[in-house]
């Protein structure tokens, strides 16, 4: 707050911030000014108003002067004429009193009682048309006149009183003729007896406008004005224009100067409030003064008249050159406005350009790049000051399905609910991104407590748990999630993010929907994955599949009845690779689709080949995962290929584990129905472990049961997997199925089987599985030489 004043008293609190305020607005101006000041729109006008003080500066000064002049001109002018006018009025006083006094001399030294006839005579008279000359008597009689008929008023006490006493120049108070209406005047002297007493008077009388008859128009104007003033104050005559007045009374003292020194003055005149350039001068010798006045308007009128024009001719100008300044600064200011604009707009697009290229269009959130470059800044703040930082790696367990079955809007609606979900479970300062399709990343920088880690990812699971509302209806998903921590389980951005990778792939693989820290141990899984899967995929261009076959016998006759066609990988580093390693691989990566049609080709091919070989027409089993099952293409290829091979359907067999059957008993019928349709053999794998119903195995179009080798691992022994391996046996028969025991590796569990009816074998005990020219031989054997087993 400012203190004002010595008094130390504060200023109003008020008052105060509005001086703070203009203080900053007027800051804020001038730094606007300073800033823009190159700008052609504050140039033009701070020119123009440059431009505008120089002409109004040059305009005013030149009025200014020529008003001076002119006024210097009025007062020199007005104290001139008062010069003339003054030797005027002196000459004619003098010349008045001169008359009187000879009119005085001759009654007084020669006696003449009237003495004017004889100075007419003489032309010692002044002319009687102007002036009238008139002897008085003491008492106010006329003795004698130059005039024909003396009317009017021809006693004046006053000027008798005043004459009784003093023998000076009397002049009278103006008065009016009521015969002409014009104003008089007299000037009176004393007349004395011989004795020297008071004898009357002689007067001579004039027209007063005779005093003014000099006023000359051209000089002094319509409004200037001459006169003769009396030491007491009394106009006895001014004229201004035509106007001949009297009478009026000012004051004397204020109007004539007691000096030598003559000046002009603007005065207003008190007889007629016009201002005037004023002069007065005392007569000499007589109780008078003469005054002259130039009016004001008038003197200057053309210099009023010159100035107007010069004000006239700025405003002009200046109006144009505003008008112009005006129109060129807008010109300018919209130029400038458009620039700024466009640039604006760059600014704005380069932004929007920045912000696309650092964010998910679908959820907002940062993306691959931005994640990447956080995660890098973060690592090297969690280095600089010792702290662990973490790395979760989420994706969702049945987004395909969703996204197949309800459409991409509604995968994207789901998508763009699943990140909101994510913000709200972590704190402002953690950062969620998504790094495409259903895969999202989350950096928890600061681990507050040891547990914050798994809590937000437990958070997060339920989260994501929740059901979503798309379309109309309710749907769940779930999520795995993998978790690697910045230092142990990584020093850079790139080896964190794929930790966290591989422990989500365990998360998956442990039965998704939770989550799964890094270890040495996932990544050694991981790893060993990885290279599976990337050999995998080319695995078949490469030719390196091969199929084995393994016999089925008549539990009975011991004779082949037929053979079950198995994958095996021939790869170029890990030697011959078991399908229990790679099948899961190529289920989940969809390789299982073209590596089963291989499958499926080269079991038909072989068979065929047996046959036309001259060995026996047998049937051949291959192997379904539940992709190949469902695959929407498995009726189409399976019969070009079964065309293509000119394989007999009848004699090929496909194998579906039951448990995939369970899963979803409508869809299995529907598939097993159109396989039936083209004639190939179906039989159930793994019977025993997916919980049949009854029911669905009698509306099932079934052929064979092959009873799980888990049954029959213990049937000689144990009694509840006898009783279980009997009664499998007994509904196979019930059902009218062939039923077949895998997996059998004794006599012993030869004999149960055979003891109980079972129909077929298929184990190690007979045959392990073996490439197709082992294969062969073992036909050409049973051509040439039937073997039982018994
Ligand atoms: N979709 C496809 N699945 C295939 C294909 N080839 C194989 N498989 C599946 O891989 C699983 C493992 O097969 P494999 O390692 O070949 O094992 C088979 C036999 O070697 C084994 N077997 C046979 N007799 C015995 C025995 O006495 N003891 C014992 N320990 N193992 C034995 O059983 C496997 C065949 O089982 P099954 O298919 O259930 O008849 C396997 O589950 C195959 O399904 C393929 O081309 N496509």
């Amino acid at each position: 707050m400012s203190i004002h004043g010595a008094n130390g008293l504060r200023s109003a609190p008020g008052i105060a911030k509005s001086v703070d305020a203009t203080a900053e607005a007027t800051g804020s101006l001038f730094r606007y000014v300073r800033e823009h000041i190159k700008e052609a729109y504050l140039l033009f006008p701070l020119s123009a108003v440059l431009l505008l003080l120089a002409i109004w500066s040059a305009t005013l000064y030149f009025i200014r002067l020529e008003q001076t002049r002119a006024q210097r001109n009025a007062a020199t002018v007005s104290l001139e004429i008062g010069a003339t006018y003054e030797a005027q009025m002196l000459r004619a006083v003098r010349e008045i009193d001169q008359t009187l006094k000879l009119v005085k001399y001759a009654y007084e030294a020669e006696g003449e009682r009237n003495p004017l006839p004889r100075l007419k005579e003489r032309a010692l008279l002044p002319p009687p048309l102007l002036f009238d000359v008139s002897v008085v008597s003491p008492d106010g009689g006329l003795v004698a006149s130059t005039r024909a008929s003396e009317t009017g008023n021809i006693s004046d006490p006053d000027e008798l009183q005043t004459l009784r006493h003093n023998d000076t120049l009397s002049i009278s108070r103006p008065w009016k003729d009521p015969l002409t209406g014009e104003w008089r005047l007299r000037f009176s002297r004393r007349l004395n007896a011989a004795n020297g007493t008071f004898s009357g008077i002689v007067r001579v009388e004039v027209d007063a406008a005779y005093f003014v008859s000099s006023y000359d128009a051209s000089k002094l104007g319509d409004q200037g004005v001459l006169g003769l003033l009396g030491t007491d104050g009394l106009f006895r005559v001014q004229r201004t224009g035509e106007s001949v007045l009297a009478g009026d009374s000012v004051d004397y003292a204020a109007l004539v100067p007691d000096t030598e020194d003559t000046q002009a003055l603007l005065l207003t005149n008190s007889w007629d409030g016009v201002r005037r350039y004023t002069s007065a001068r005392q007569l000499y010798d007589f109780p008078l003064a003469v005054i002259v006045g130039l009016s004001e308007e008038e003197q200057l009128a053309a210099v009023t008249r010159q100035a107007h024009t010069y004000l006239w001719r700025a405003a002009t100008g200046s109006l144009l050159l505003v008008l112009l300044v005006g129109l060129l600064s807008r010109m300018s200011w919209q130029l400038a406005q458009s620039r700024l604009q466009a640039a604006e707009a760059k600014v704005a697009y380069a932004e929007r350009v920045e912000y696309l290229a650092y964010h998910d269009g679908l959820t907002a959130l940062p993306n691959r790049s931005l994640f990447s470059k956080l995660l890098i800044q973060n690592i090297q703040e969690a280095s600089r000051y010792h702290r662990q930082l973490a790395v979760l790696f989420l994706d969702l367990d049945r987004f395909k399905q969703i996204n197949d079955t309800l459409g991409h809007d509604a995968g994207d609606q789901l998508l763009q609910e699943v990140a909101v979900r994510l913000k709200a479970c972590v704190r402002a300062s953690d950062t969620v991104a998504r790094l495409g399709g259903d895969e999202f990343v989350i950096l928890l920088p600061e681990l507050s407590e040891d547990t914050y880690v798994a809590t937000t990812a437990q958070k997060i699971l339920s989260a994501v748990a929740r059901p979503f509302n798309l379309r109309g209806k309710e749907f769940r998903v779930t999520a795995s999630i993998g978790i690697s921590i910045f230092a142990q389980d990584g020093l850079d951005e790139q080896t964190l993010k794929k930790n966290a990778d591989i422990a989500m792939y365990q998360a998956k693989q442990r039965g998704k929907n939770n989550f799964q820290f890094y270890s040495e141990k996932l990544n050694a899984e991981s790893l060993e994955r990885q290279t599976l899967e990337i050999g995998l995929r080319h695995a078949l261009e490469r030719n390196e599949f091969r199929l084995h076959y393994q016999a089925k016998r008549d539990i009975r006759s011991g004779q082949i009845t037929g053979m079950e066609a198995l994958l095996r990988w021939e790869h170029p580093d890990l030697g011959l690779v078991a399908p229990m390693q790679f099948i899961p691989v190529a289920e989940e990566t969809g390789l299982i689709v073209p590596i089963g049609k291989w499958v499926l080709r080269t079991a038909c091919l072989q068979n065929v080949a047996w046959q036309q070989q001259g060995l026996p027409h047998l049937g051949i089993a291959v192997n379904l995962t539940a992709r190949q099952f469902v695959d929407e293409h498995l009726l189409t290829d399976l019969a070009t290929i079964l065309a293509d091979t000119g394989m007999d359907a009848r004699l090929l067999e496909l194998e579906i584990a039951e448990s995939l059957l369970m899963q979803d008993v409508k869809k299995a019928l529907q598939v097993l129905t159109g396989l039936k349709k083209l004639n190939v053999r179906i039989a159930i794998d793994d019977f025993g472990t997916g919980y049949s119903s009854l029911s669905a195995l009698k509306q099932f179009p079934l052929d064979a049961i092959k009873i799980d080798r888990s049954f029959i691992r213990d049937v000689a022994n144990a009694t509840e997997d006898k009783a279980l391996t009997e009664a499998i046996i007994t509904m196979g028969r019930t059902l009218s199925l062939t039923v077949v025991a895998q997996g059998v590796e004794t006599k012993e569990q030869a004999d149960f089987l055979r003891d109980n009816a079972c129909d077929e074998f298929q184990g190690f005990y007979f045959n392990k599985p073996v490439p197709a020219d082992q294969f062969k031989v073992l036909l050409q054997a049973q051509t040439a030489r039937p073997t039982r087993d018994s």
